[in-house]
Parts: structure tokens; sequence; C-alpha cells
């Protein structure tokens, strides 16, 4: 599966700290980040990750892009919703795609332990069908 990691900075510890924990789990997948998530956590766990540019430069515009052609299976953005970011509008775009796809996204710590579980057992193994799919009205 086709796993997207993103953290604002004041969740970048957190995203760590998640990507640590789970690494067992996240190696059996595609990991894909924004850039200065992407950095620190191929620099913290090892973990192979493909970076975009970096969230207020196009990064979320990118995975919203990948979402859009089907190409994305699982969103973990650990959004800061306590700060002011000048590329809101991209952040809303992104996780406007992913309810318009039906893409399982956790925006929290506690969602994303539960998603990165859920994907461990199996729970988004529907996404293979629609991949195979191709393309899936969601109008
Ligand atoms: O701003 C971001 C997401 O909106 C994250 O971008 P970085 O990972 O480059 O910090």
């Amino acid at each position: 599966m086709k796993v997207a990691l993103i953290a604002h900075d004041r969740k970048k510890d957190l995203m760590i700290q998640l990507c640590t924990a789970y690494k067992a789990i996240l190696e059996e997948h595609e990991l894909f980040a924004t850039g200065t998530t992407g950095t620190r956590i191929m620099e913290a766990t090892g973990l192979e990750v493909h970076r975009f540019k970096s969230g207020p430069l196009g990064g979320d515009q990118q995975i919203g892009a990948m979402i859009s052609e089907n190409e994305m299976d699982v969103v973990i953005f650990l959004r800061d919703p306590l700060a002011a970011m000048p590329h809101e509008p991209d952040v809303t775009a992104l996780i406007r795609l992913s309810d318009v796809y039906e893409i399982p996204l956790a925006t929290n710590i506690g969602t994303a332990e539960v998603l990165l579980r859920g994907l461990d057992a199996g729970f988004v193994d529907w996404r293979e069908f629609y991949n195979a799919e191709g393309s899936i009205d969601f109008g």
C-alpha cells in the first residue's frame, strides 16, 4: 500500500515517535512524505521515504495529485490545529481530496495508531480492489 506521512512543525516529533513505534508495519509499505517530514523520518528511523516538496512549497498538492490519480491508499496527516499556515488552502485541499476519494485519513496521533494497526490487519485491503478497477465513479 502507498502511505503518505505529513506533519506540521509542532507535530513532527510526534510523527517520528509514531514512525519509530510502527516501523515494523511501515516498512512493509511504500512511504511518501512532504519534504521536511520525509527527511526527519528517514534520519530518525532509517525508513525509505519518497520525498515530495515541502508542504508550503507544494508538497501537499503533490500528494493530493496522487490521491486524485488513485495512487495513494492511506494518509496520515498530523496537522497543527493551533497554528495559522500560509498554505492553509493546500492543507484543506488535501483533506478534502482524501474525502472525495474515500481515502483513509488520520489527522491526529490517536486515529493514526488505529489506522496503522488496521492497515496491518488488512482493513485497508479493499483499496487493492479499487486499484485494480482503475477508475471508480465517485460522482
Ligand atoms: O506543511 C506541511 C504540510 O502542510 C508539511 O511540510 P513539511 O513536511 O515540508 O514540513
